[in-house]
């Protein structure tokens, strides 16, 4: 059966759900599924905006033969070449032989580099930064996003109805329920971490081309924002365009510590748990711990993105990081995230590493500024090493309280 909703009177949702997709890009957890929207614009030409993934083929061929109701189809439009977004192309192009496909230089390139053995050259409809295309009463306008999160990425910017179709940009983990407006839903509750993480973890190191597109934005008068993962914005834009501005641009939204550790035998979380506590004595609040051997990194890395201050504590293992901490922290140090104050506590029996080794880690991190001295752990925590934690939860309090004054 169709799964086809009207996005507005000539315009119609034509996306599908995978719920049982375990992990994205085969690395991120999905509790709630995945989206992958695609848009039908019914016009004296017909168009599609992007299609799906191959999980949900079957569904999406179903709701294309739908919309188009015998008729040919015009145009498909490439906002990104991404294989859960282009996957059908030539499934398109099959039943559709005179569809033009539009895209710029760099899709066509990667278009041959993923389907070397289909010619689609006699379809392309090379597109330019800024150039438009007229399908009768709608008129789209190609806007270059390039790594927001792939080279070949462009919004497509729908004059008539001031629709920005937005490709990965301001999309979220999670499948739809039914409603397609972030309006018809406590989206906040239901997606808002979700969209943070990712942000994080999937656009999060093009904070820099996330800006610059959003300047483009900000040009065009924008009534709704349609994405290719999750629901529509029609409504209190500047919700999303906020958290954007602060995510790209790498400020904390606000104050609070994060605590990754890495522990084998829970000495190391003993002592984590103990400053948390003494944090929460001098009125620190958002204080998050997780055990990095435990908790997907994605979860972690997007907590980072939302509060200011991050201890990381780990243990040495075999003269080395405790490897889920080396391995947390490859995958973040990846995000090139910026603008955070941080502290360490290492821990070692007979020949401790962590420590010195976690300091030459995150010396390397540009916009990351060390708050205090790293403390040392001889396996487990010592009496008088309270002093010292205590101390630690003093400073981070008091940088914490500097913050909420600036702010
Ligand atoms: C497999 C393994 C390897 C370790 N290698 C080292 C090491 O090379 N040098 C060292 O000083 N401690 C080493 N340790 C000790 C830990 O760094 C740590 O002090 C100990 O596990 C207690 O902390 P925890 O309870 O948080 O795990 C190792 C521990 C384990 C389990």
């Amino acid at each position: 059966m169709e799964t086809v909703q009207p996005v507005s009177n000539s315009i119609q949702f034509i996306g599908c759900n995978d719920r049982r997709l375990e992990r994205f890009e085969n690395l991120f957890p999905l509790p709630n599924g995945m989206s992958y929207n695609s848009f039908f614009i019914d016009d004296t030409k017909t168009a599609i905006l992007d299609t799906v993934d191959s999980s949900v083929t079957l569904q999406y061929l179903e709701n294309v033969k739908y919309v188009l109701k015998g008729r040919d189809l015009d145009y498909l439009i490439i906002n990104h070449m991404e294989p859960d977004h282009c996957a059908n192309i030539v499934e398109l192009a099959k039943l559709y032989p005179n569809m033009k496909v539009v895209g710029n230089a760099t899709t066509f390139e990667f278009f041959e580099h993923f389907y070397p053995n289909f010619d689609l050259k006699p379809n392309y409809y090379l597109v330019k930064n800024k150039d438009e295309l007229s399908l009768g009463q709608h008129t789209l306008q190609f806007v270059f996003a390039p790594m927001v999160h792939w080279p070949e990425v462009m919004f497509t910017y729908e004059q008539s109805e001031k629709i920005l179709f937005s490709a990965d940009a301001f999309g979220t983990f999670g499948a739809m329920n039914g409603n397609l407006f972030t309006d018809e839903m406590d989206y906040g509750e239901y997606y808002g971490d979700a969209c943070r993480r990712y942000y994080a973890n999937i656009v999060g190191k093009y904070g820099k081309q996330t800006t610059r597109a959003m300047k483009q934005v900000a040009k065009l008068d924008v009534a709704m924002i349609a994405p290719l993962h999750g629901p529509i914005w029609r409504s209190n834009l500047t919700y999303i365009l906020d958290r954007y501005q602060k995510w790209a641009s790498y400020t904390p939204e606000k104050p609070g510590v994060v605590i990754p550790y890495g522990s084998a035998y829970g000495n190391t979380a003993s002592a984590v748990d103990y400053l948390a506590a003494e944090l929460s004595k001098r009125g620190v609040e958002d204080i998050r711990i997780y055990d990095v051997a435990k908790t997907h990194p994605s979860y972690i890395i997007a907590d980072i993105f939302k509060y200011s201050h991050v201890v990381f504590a780990s243990i040495t293992y075999n003269s080395a990081i405790f490897p889920a901490m080396q391995s947390f922290l490859d995958e973040m140090a990846q995000l090139m995230i910026k603008n955070r104050q941080y502290a360490l506590i290492g821990n070692g029996s007979w020949s401790p590493m962590s420590s010195k080794l976690m300091g030459e880690f995150m010396a390397n991190q540009s916009g990351w500024t060390n708050l205090a001295d790293t403390i040392t752990l001889r396996t487990t925590m010592a009496e008088d090493q309270k002093v010292t934690l205590n101390a630690l939860a003093d400073t981070i309090a008091q940088s914490i309280k500097a913050e909420t004054v600036t702010n």
